[in-house]
């Protein structure tokens, strides 16, 4: 029973649908069914609105990051380098420079839901059926909602097995990290997962000691394998001791730094301790029970290609719903979501080749098929290489490190899959995805040779790729 239950319901309200999240998955569904003429509510149990995406993940993240790499780049550029121009900020610099990126993300997102006329109620949601929800307020108070479909986009937040106590000063999560407030000498990242590398880059590159510990033989094994060797070469090249293969026995938290050891029988201590290792959907607090609806061990929903659950008048997009996980997908997830909600089918689907963006320092992005996976199907392909230390660009800019693979087909020259390290590599990688999920011909690599790029560009390693790549054949 919740607290104050016995209060009076200030409102009841019927909607059309009822989106309960307000993060990618949720704005996305909410936009659309409010621009087809549907009466919509959001409920969000946050203060304000955006998710977990705004507030704890993607957009921090990538703020920090940012904040980070063009320190790293102003210490190192010749340009600015001389006595007395080394710099540092702290932690709590950037994370002031973050929490400026959020407000104006908040703004922006919370004029979407005023001018589409979608109705934004703070609060907790809970199923009293399937087609009554309670929202349950700060102060106690609670509405009801009746409604004739429901969108769950509740997302994620971090996995903590509970024989860790992250009640403790010095262990945190990457939801607390966002809390810290005084730089650490040394930390521990267990996890190295696409969070725990893009920390470990992030503490890193502020002079931070890094011990990253991957219970895995590589880090982020899904990515083509050269890849995946140049971030580790080139984060133990930065001063990050990686450790694969080991998982914890104990992590003990000290009122002077955190110590933990690994069922190989090693110790190792530092300042602090950043757990990330995994997910959990947020499906507790709504009462899923009520409407027969049963999670997986991670919290997560099971759906078809409409994103509809097994309760034909409930759907559910996001993280909530597991792979991919990403800002990106939740997005098209819940505008798609909403045209089946609308339509009874989706008329479109999330494209399959989803592009992965890494921001690590070097930052990674890729498309399409790996090396590996096209050995393992006997596809015939050739490798094209540009490295950035070749390029104009890159020499102006002074972004040596990095390197635009692309994989194509032997016979058809068909772009089959594309990666890249180095800065701006999640924004390149797109002008190669344009090409390949062209139909029929228009997937060529031919076309990076016979376009005329902008020079000096970062563009331009398409061309340097595609010509290495051809001379091969
Ligand atoms: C550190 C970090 C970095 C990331 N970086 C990237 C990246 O660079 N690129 C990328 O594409 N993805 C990234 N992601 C993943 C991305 O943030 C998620 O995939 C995305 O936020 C999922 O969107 P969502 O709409 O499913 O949920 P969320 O954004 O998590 O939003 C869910 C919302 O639902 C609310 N809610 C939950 N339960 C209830 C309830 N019962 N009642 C009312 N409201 C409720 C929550 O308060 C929250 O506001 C990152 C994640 C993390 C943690
Ligand atoms: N740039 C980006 O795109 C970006 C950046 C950060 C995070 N993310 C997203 O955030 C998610 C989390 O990443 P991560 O690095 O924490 O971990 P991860 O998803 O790589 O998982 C780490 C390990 O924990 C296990 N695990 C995951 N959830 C679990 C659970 N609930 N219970 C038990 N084991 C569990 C996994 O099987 C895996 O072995 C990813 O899905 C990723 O897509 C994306």
């Amino acid at each position: 029973m919740v607290k104050n239950a016995g209060k009076k319901p200030s409102t009841e309200t019927n909607f059309d649908a009822v989106v309960i999240g307000t993060g990618p998955g949720g704005e996305g569904a909410a936009m659309q069914l409010a621009k087809s003429g549907k009466k919509v509510a959001v409920v969000e149990r946050h203060q304000s609105i955006g998710g977990g995406c705004t507030h704890w993940g993607t957009i921090p993240s990538k703020a920090l990051r940012h904040a980070v790499s063009r320190l790293i780049e102003y210490n190192n550029n010749p340009l600015f380098t001389g006595t007395g121009w080394q710099s540092g900020m702290t932690f709590s610099q950037i994370l002031h420079y973050a929490s400026g990126v959020i407000r104006k993300q908040v703004k922006l997102r919370s004029s979407f839901y005023q001018r589409n006329n979608v109705t934004v109620i703070h609060g907790a949601a809970s199923f009293v059926d399937a087609n009554r929800i309670k929202v349950t307020k700060n102060d106690g108070s609670f509405d009801y909602l009746n409604v004739k479909q429901v969108v769950i986009a509740t997302g994620s937040r971090p996995y903590r097995p509970k024989d860790i106590d992250f009640g403790h000063a010095r262990i945190y999560d990457s939801d607390t990290v966002l809390s810290l407030d005084k730089d650490p000498r040394n930390i521990l990242i267990y996890g190295a997962g696409v969070i725990g590398s893009e920390y470990a880059s992030i503490f890193r590159g502020m002079g931070v000691k890094v011990d990253l510990i991957n219970q895995r033989d590589r880090l982020l094994s899904f990515l083509d394998a050269e890849i995946s060797d140049a971030l580790s070469y080139h984060l133990r090249n930065n001063g990050v001791v990686i450790r694969h293969n080991e998982e914890y026995e104990s992590i003990t938290g000290h009122d002077d730094g955190v110590t933990l050891k690994t069922k190989s029988g090693k110790v190792m201590k530092a300042d602090c301790l950043l757990f990330a290792n995994g997910r959990s959907g947020n499906i507790e607090a709504l009462n899923v029970d009520a409407v027969g609806l049963k999670p997986n061990y991670r919290g997560q929903l099971e759906v078809d290609e409409n994103y509809q659950t097994q309760v034909d008048n409930i759907y559910a997009v996001g993280d909530i719903i597991g792979y991919p996980s990403l800002a990106s997908a939740a997005y098209d997830q819940g505008r798609i979501c909403a045209t089946a909600m609308l339509n009874g089918s989706a008329d479109e689907s999330l494209i399959s080749d989803i592009p992965t963006g890494i921001y690590t320092i070097p930052e990674i992005s890729s498309v399409g098929k790996t090396e590996e996976e096209l050995t393992a199907a006997k596809v015939p392909y050739e490798v094209g290489r540009a490295q950035f230390k070749h390029l104009a660009r890159a020499q102006i800019s002074g972004n040596n490190v990095g390197c635009l693979k692309l994989l194509f087909h032997r016979e058809t020259r068909e772009l089959l899959g594309l990666h890249c390290f180095g800065e701006r590599a999640s924004e390149i990688v797109h002008i190669g995805q344009a090409i390949m999920e062209q139909k029929g011909e228009g997937n060529t690599i031919d076309y990076f040779v016979n376009t005329t790029f902008n020079y000096p560009t970062m563009a331009e390693a398409y061309r340097v790729a595609a010509l290495n790549g051809i001379n091969r054949l």
